[in-house]
């Protein structure tokens, strides 16, 4: 038996939505909190499977754990043993890649195998591993296991390649303890990376130039407790704006930080969306003009983020004219589109592009969420279907979307979950 989502399209949705903490910033705090000395509180945790697996590894560290309320974590690292890293739970998600900086950082050691998440083609982590080996790290691959040792880390200069989000993160947390300094050129200028340096400096690290391509890191001796409020989850936000562009009368989505969502909002006011931008909220209101094709180049912040390529994409397939969207993040980022072809949209993929042909009438079917931003397109599209759409492989939604039952039944959607046959 499988548990599946079904969700009976049609339904306008209105009301307010509220957007709980980054799943990417979360997914990095938690292991960054480890390389203290002394318990952090985090609030704003968002409750996505992603963090119970960390909790589970957290435990396994011997790290001590406490949910607080529905949203606050309180982690205390003061017995934390530095033991191998290679239970299941390493490869239920992408982020427990953090945890090498971290035990790298704090030990002097670590021993990881390699982590899971999302399938979107190819995901190397041979960045993260050249910063280590520049900070001084040896580096084995054993038995599917990373091993990282460093006598003394010390400070250097690295240049990425690439800016990536996960090797920007993996470098800083391995770097708070090196001695000297050490310069990332070419990082990532996410927020969810300035949200994680915004922590590691109140519990005592020195890190300047977050937000920018080049970030400065002062080697300290010691990192103590402290408290911290998780941003919001602006790839949420955007899923939930553009499901109220698909189906909404009148749908206001709180507690975001607009700025973070410039590149998709302009997107949408593009299409034609009739929305207001408050200070921390977006109101969407229904519009009967016919919405316009457009283009879409993903791109790392602050540019349109691919994590929300494949949400928008389903609002393309009822835009009228052809729309093109192309992939520079993950070339093989499509999968969602032959399952949107299936509920009768009509999208020709030519990697790294795909051609979305709209209008089109999108029917229920069986589908099935190939990953977590497929599964958010899957339920926009299926809202938005005549009949029942049934969604497979919900553990990739559960990945990372906060209490999704219960935010789309207060907004007036019929979703429910069912066990049925394999
Ligand atoms: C947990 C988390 O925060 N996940 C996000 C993070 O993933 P993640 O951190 O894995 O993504 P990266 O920013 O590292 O990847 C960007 C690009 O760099 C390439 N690359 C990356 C590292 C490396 O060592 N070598 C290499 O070639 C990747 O294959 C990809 O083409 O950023 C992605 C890009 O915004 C998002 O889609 C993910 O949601
Ligand atoms: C790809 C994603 O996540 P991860 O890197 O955790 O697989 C995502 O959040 O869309």
């Amino acid at each position: 038996m499988e548990k599946v989502i079904k969700i009976e399209g049609g339904h306008h949705l209105n009301g307010t939505v509220r957007i709980s903490g980054s799943k990417n910033a979360t997914v990095a705090l938690i292991p960054a909190c480890v390389l203290g000395n002394e318990p952090v509180t985090i609030y704003g945790v968002p409750n996505i499977s992603d963090v119970q697996s960390l909790i589970v590894l957290l435990n396994e560290l011997g790290v001590c754990v406490e949910k607080r309320d529905e949203e606050t974590l309180y982690i205390d690292p003061t017995h934390m043993e530095n033991i191998p890293m290679v239970s299941k739970a390493v490869s239920k998600l992408r982020a427990s890649y953090y945890f090498m900086g971290a035990l790298l950082g704090k030990f002097g050691h670590a021993e990881i195998k390699m982590p899971g998440g999302c399938y979107l083609g190819p995901r190397p982590i041979d960045l993260h591993l050249k910063g280590f080996e520049a900070l001084g790290a040896d580096i084995q691959y054993e038995n599917g296991c990373y091993i990282l040792d460093a006598k003394e880390l010390k400070g250097t200069n690295i240049f990425l390649d690439i800016s990536s989000v996960g090797a920007t993160i993996n470098i800083m947390m391995a770097a708070v303890y090196a001695k000297g300094r050490t310069v990332i050129e070419n990082a990532a200028r996410e927020p969810e990376i300035i949200d994680i340096a915004t922590l590691l400096n109140k519990m005592g690290a020195r890190i300047h130039g977050m937000g920018t391509s080049t970030l400065v890191i002062d080697g300290v001796d010691y990192l103590k407790g402290c408290i911290h409020e998780i941003i919001p989850d602006r790839i949420e936000a955007a899923t939930y704006v553009i499901m109220a562009a698909a189906m909404a009368n009148d749908m206001r989505i709180e507690n975001i930080i607009p700025q973070h969502l410039e590149a998709i909002v302009m997107k949408l006011q593009e299409v034609g969306i009739n929305m207001e931008v408050g200070s921390d909220f977006i109101h969407v209101f229904k519009s009967d003009k016919p919405l316009k094709r457009t283009e879409i180049l993903t791109k790392p912040y602050p540019g349109f983020a691919t994590d929300v390529q494949q949400p928008f994409t389903v609002l393309l397939t009822q835009c009228e004219g052809q729309s093109v969207v192309t992939e520079t993040i993950y070339t093989e980022r499509f999968k969602h589109c032959a399952e949107l072809n299936k509920m009768g949209a009509n999208i020709d993929v030519h990697t790294p592009s795909a051609f979305i042909n709209g209008k089109t009438k999108l029917h229920g079917s069986k589908v099935t969420a190939t990953d977590l931003r497929c599964g958010a397109g899957l339920v926009i599209a299926a809202l938005m279907a005549d009949g029942v759409t049934e969604i497979h492989d919900i553990y990739h939604i559960d990945r990372g979307y906060d209490n999704l039952d219960g935010k789309l039944a207060h907004l007036g959607a019929k979703m429910w979950r069912e066990e049925v046959e394999d």
